[in-house]
């Protein structure tokens, strides 16, 4: 496990008060790593876990050749362009039973979706191309069909002894489908990632308390459970914790206690009144940040160590792997990553959607690439000082022509958050670029399936 200090000497260009936000995902890539404790669970418990070992198909699917219609199966050399084809039937093959007869040349079965191709028939005209003939005849119209049309080969979807899934899959509804396809009720899993969570600040409110001159809602605490619901981690919720110092350290020894990554929101600016960085400093090995970006400029990133695990110990256990510090719960007992994030609302989400969302999903195991970001056309003019990431509030809804198209919804204050309730994404814009101006294509990352 590596140190902030090993980290930093590593990243090109690592200046503390300046980071670009790619220089902050190149960080966090670092800092976390994958847990290694796994267990095996039921697919209906699967959903949104992480694959922990390859899925190996220990049969085919489909099992056998069948067909993908309702129609009649018979042998597609007998087909000549330009002329019909008129075939006596000479049974019917159900799905689930295998047909046992014969069918010769000048002869079809009428088969069903899903049943055997009994061999030497490789072609299915489907019922409604064919008219029936006198007595037990059908006749298939001219050029409807081609040799080996609607036949659906053995192993086409999954090979006996291939890799159906790699390990490192986030599991989607489809994978879950997917696994129940080969028989297989289990799957070895990643253990879910356990994730606290504490908002700071004296003037913030917990629900119930009544209005005070000064103090607000805590709002950071709901809309993190929502994020991190979302993600599926198992959420620690402490609530709020007061500016004073032997509550913050009694939250961050108990989360760094219990869970593998501890979230916090507020007091990582330079305001006077903060204990919450000096705790931060105190408990962990922790950098301050001032990123290049908007909104989301400071932050702190780290580790806090956990109660009997001493601070100075961390060099020591660099060399480790952390699996030699499990504790009882199955966490290592080397104390847990932080992200400390800027007060400010839109701040959190933004910061968490940018750094904090990725390298969770990697502490979870998954392999999966980020989604690709949208490309949109803006409607409006985004003022945009070049230098820094900026993250806007967007609308993005498909023009008349088709066209995806993006504007900003109302007020960008990194405060406010109706603007971001109204978006359906955020408009990226990257560290280079300048102004757009209306008609300019910019990225888009998309909230579905997400937040
Ligand atoms: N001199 C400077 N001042 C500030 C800077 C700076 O670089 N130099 N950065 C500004 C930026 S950007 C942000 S963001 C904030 C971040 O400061 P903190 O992380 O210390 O956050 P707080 O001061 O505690 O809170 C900021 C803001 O957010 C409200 N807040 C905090 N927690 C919650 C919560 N749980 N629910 C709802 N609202 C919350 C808080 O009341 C403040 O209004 O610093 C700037 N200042
Ligand atoms: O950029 Mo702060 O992080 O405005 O909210």
């Amino acid at each position: 496990m590596k140190t902030i200090a090993q980290i930093a000497a590593e990243l090109q260009g690592y200046d503390p008060q300046a980071l670009s936000a790619d220089q902050v995902s190149a960080f966090l890539e670092q800092l976390v790593q994958p847990v290694t404790a796994t267990e095996e669970i039921g697919i209906f418990e699967a959903l949104g876990r992480v694959l922990a070992r390859d899925v190996v198909s220990p049969l085919s699917v489909p099992p056998h050749d069948n067909s993908a219609m309702d129609g009649y199966a018979f042998a597609g050399a007998q087909l000549v362009a330009g002329q019909p084809l008129t075939l006596r039937v000479v049974g019917t093959a159900l799905a689930g039973k295998a047909w046992t007869g014969t069918v010769g040349a000048g002869e079809c079965l009428k088969i069903m979706t899903g049943a055997i191709m009994p061999p030497g028939l490789d072609t299915v005209v489907p019922q409604e191309f064919t008219t029936a003939a006198d007595g037990d005849h059908i006749t298939i119209a001219a050029n409807v069909l081609r040799l080996g049309d609607n036949r659906r080969f053995k192993g086409e979807d999954l090979m006996e002894g291939g890799v159906a899934l790699s390990k490192g899959a986030l599991l989607a509804p489809a994978a879950l489908g997917l696994v129940a396809s080969l028989g297989l009720k289990t799957v070895a899993v990643y253990r879910r990632l356990r994730v606290a969570y504490f908002s700071t600040g004296d003037e913030i409110l917990s629900l119930g308390e009544p209005p005070r001159e000064g103090a607000v809602y805590d709002s950071n605490r709901y809309t993190v459970f929502g994020l991190l619901t979302r993600l599926g981690v198992e959420v620690i919720d402490l609530g709020v914790v007061p500016d004073t110092p032997a509550l913050l350290e009694a939250a961050f020894r108990d989360a760094a206690q219990r869970a593998d990554a501890i979230i916090t929101s507020g007091g990582v600016s330079v305001g006077e009144a903060d204990h919450t960085r000096t705790m931060m400093k105190q408990l962990g090995d922790v950098a301050f940040w001032r990123i290049a970006m908007r909104p989301g400029r400071p932050m702190a990133v780290g580790r806090i160590a956990s109660a009997g695990f001493q601070k100075k110990e961390a060099s020591s256990a660099d060399a480790e792997s952390t699996d030699s510090y499990q504790n009882d719960t199955g966490k290592a007992a080397t104390g847990a990553v932080l992200f400390g994030l800027p007060g400010n609302p839109v701040a959190v989400m933004v910061t968490f959607l940018a750094f904090v969302r990725p390298a969770l999903l990697r502490m979870m195991g998954s392999t999966r690439p980020a989604p690709p970001l949208l490309r949109a056309v803006s409607t409006e003019v985004l003022r945009k000082k070049a230098g820094r990431t900026e993250y806007q509030r967007g609308t993005v809804t498909t023009a008349a022509d088709g066209t995806l198209q993006v504007c900003t919804t109302g007020n960008q204050g990194s405060g406010v958050l109706s603007s971001m309730v109204q978006a359906n994404g955020l408009i990226v814009l990257h560290h280079g670029q300048g102004n757009v101006a209306v008609g300019d294509t910019v990225d888009v990352m998309m909230f579905d399936g997400v937040i």
